[in-house]
């Protein structure tokens, strides 16, 4: 990078919300390409100052104009720039005039500078730790935010083949000609040791969620941007967000959206409901419809291997009382899971699945049966329906996985939540199982051939537990051969 323009060195000092909009959109609408290094220090810096207890201030602060900021100087920013910069071209060699492209040695050694210059130790999981400013003024850095200064260094170093490459939990690095080389630049989790340097998921990690089936978010630099907006964190504690960084996160949102930066990243768009949720935007779209666009474009795009997009949206139907609707979310994302096998690494969507389960889904059913609901879901052969699908797919998520996914504290609440339904609303459903292309196929022995590690191993399977049956009726001689045991044993 050629260092600061004169067209965004105009907009200091900044004192107010619109001021740092007008800078992204310089840096996204005529920048050769925006420049990660400045964007990322500048919002970092906004939500410091705004977030972090040595200055926020946590007295009750006057009413102030909702958009306006602690003044931001230039010389801050510049000063930090530099200092970026600096880091990098002392420990790397530039690539003069962006002639070639990276390699694994250079990927890792820019990796190595930023890893070799963090804090020792420090909470890593601590909200504020994702951006450049943050690495610049207090040497710590999350998981993403590592990653996330890799490719600005390589940027700041001319290299612009390395690119983010990110799941619904990790971030890696794709780089090379064709932008097809791997690389790890990053840790995952607690107590794992770092991959840093190595190519991505060869091993048994392969078929984890954490890497998506190899369906990953490949970032443009404009998406790179995306990436760094939805890191920012609004959050003052654990009760509170300050609304001015809310507000500039979903205003640059709104930004990247309109200028179709969001198209081909899911968790963006989600990240956009949630907010519009919380403070809808006049004349803008519902957030239930970003919702459903963050399905489509995981649908497009990514195979629907994600399982986010469903739980951002069976999670808005849940806070806004809409039980069905959550019910076919969560079922959704079921069927997404189903087709991974559970490793240690996936921590994060177990986590998920269990408070889906064990809190959200019995919360529904004691309001549901306290009597007073008259269009109650415990009528609904539909929902039943839904509820197994869910059920089902954690139990086919386990099969063929090393770690075992289902305990007793799992069973408990689902044989209360499933017998919440009477049997005349149970036999409407209708399990119908086997390929829906081919119809049913036969194990020999007269029941169902349900060997689902064939579905996970080929992409297809002679016997769909539950998965592909039409919501009416349930053959009652076929009911049980085609439970997983867990349930069957209920
Ligand atoms: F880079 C990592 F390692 F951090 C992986 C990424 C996470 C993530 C994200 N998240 C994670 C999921 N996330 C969710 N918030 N609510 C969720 C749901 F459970 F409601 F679906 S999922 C918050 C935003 N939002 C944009 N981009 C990314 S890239």
């Amino acid at each position: 990078m050629a260092g600061i323009r004169e067209i965004d060195k105009a907009l200091f000092p900044i004192k107010n919300i619109s001021s740092v909009i007008q800078l992204f959109k310089n840096q996204l609408e005529d920048a050769c390409e925006p420049d990660l290094a400045l964007l990322s220090i500048v919002a970092g810096a906004v939500e410091n100052s705004l977030t972090c207890r040595s200055n926020a201030g946590l007295q009750v602060c006057e009413p102030v104009e909702p958009t306006s900021l602690p003044v931001l100087e230039l010389h801050t920013i510049e000063a930090l720039y530099s200092k970026f910069q600096t880091i990098m071209k002392s420990a790397v060699e530039p690539n003069k005039g962006f002639k070639s492209y990276a390699t694994r040695e250079l990927v890792k050694k820019v990796s190595d500078v930023v890893w070799n210059s963090l804090t020792r130790s420090y909470y890593k999981d601590r909200a504020h730790l994702q951006s450049l400013y943050s690495y610049l003024t207090g040497s710590k850095l999350d998981c993403f935010g590592v990653a996330f200064a890799v490719v600005a260094g390589c940027q700041a170093l001319g290299y612009s083949d390395v690119h983010l490459a990110l799941s619904e939990d990790h971030a890696w690095v794709v780089f090379g000609e064709r932008g097809t080389e791997t690389a790890e630049v990053t840790w995952h989790g607690k107590g794992n040791e770092d991959k840093r340097g190595q190519e991505i998921g060869k091993g048994v990690s392969a078929r984890s969620w954490l890497y998506v089936n190899n369906k990953p978010v490949i970032c443009t630099r404009h998406m790179e941007v995306a990436a760094l907006v939805s890191a920012i964190n609004p959050s003052l504690n654990a009760t509170h967000d300050a609304f001015e960084v809310a507000l500039l996160q979903q205003e640059l949102l709104w930004l990247l959206y309109d200028l179709g930066h969001l198209k081909k990243y899911p968790m963006a768009i989600g990240n956009l409901g949630d907010l519009e949720e919380i403070a809808p935007k006049e004349g803008r779209i519902a957030c239930s419809i970003l919702f459903e666009e963050a399905i489509s474009s995981a649908r497009t795009y990514y195979n629907n291997q994600h399982v986010y997009p469903y739980t951002y949206q069976g999670g808005y139907f849940y806070r806004n009382k809409m039980y069905k609707e959550a019910f076919e979310s969560w079922a959704n994302a079921s069927d997404v899971i189903r087709l991974y096998n559970y490793s240690r690494d996936d921590e994060e969507i177990y986590k998920e699945f269990l408070e889906i389960a064990n809190e959200l889904i019995p919360h529904i059913m004691k309001v549901e049966s306290s009597g007073f609901s008259a269009n109650t879901i415990l009528k609904k052969p539909e929902c039943f329906a839904n509820l197994l699908r869910f059920y089902d797919g954690i139990c086919q998520w386990e099969e063929g996985s090393a770690t075992p996914v289902l305990h007793i504290g799992w069973a408990k609440p689902l044989v209360n939540t499933i017998s919440k339904f009477d049997a005349e609303v149970r036999a409407q459903v209708d399990i119908v199982c086997g390929r829906p292309e081919d119809g049913v196929s036969k194990r020999a022995n007269g029941g169902y051939f349900n060997n689902n590690n064939y579905e996970k191993e080929n992409g297809t399977s002679d016997t769909d537990l539950l998965s592909s049956f039409s919501s009416k009726t349930l053959k009652d001689d076929q009911s049980t051969s085609n439970f997983h045991p867990s349930i069957e044993a209920l």
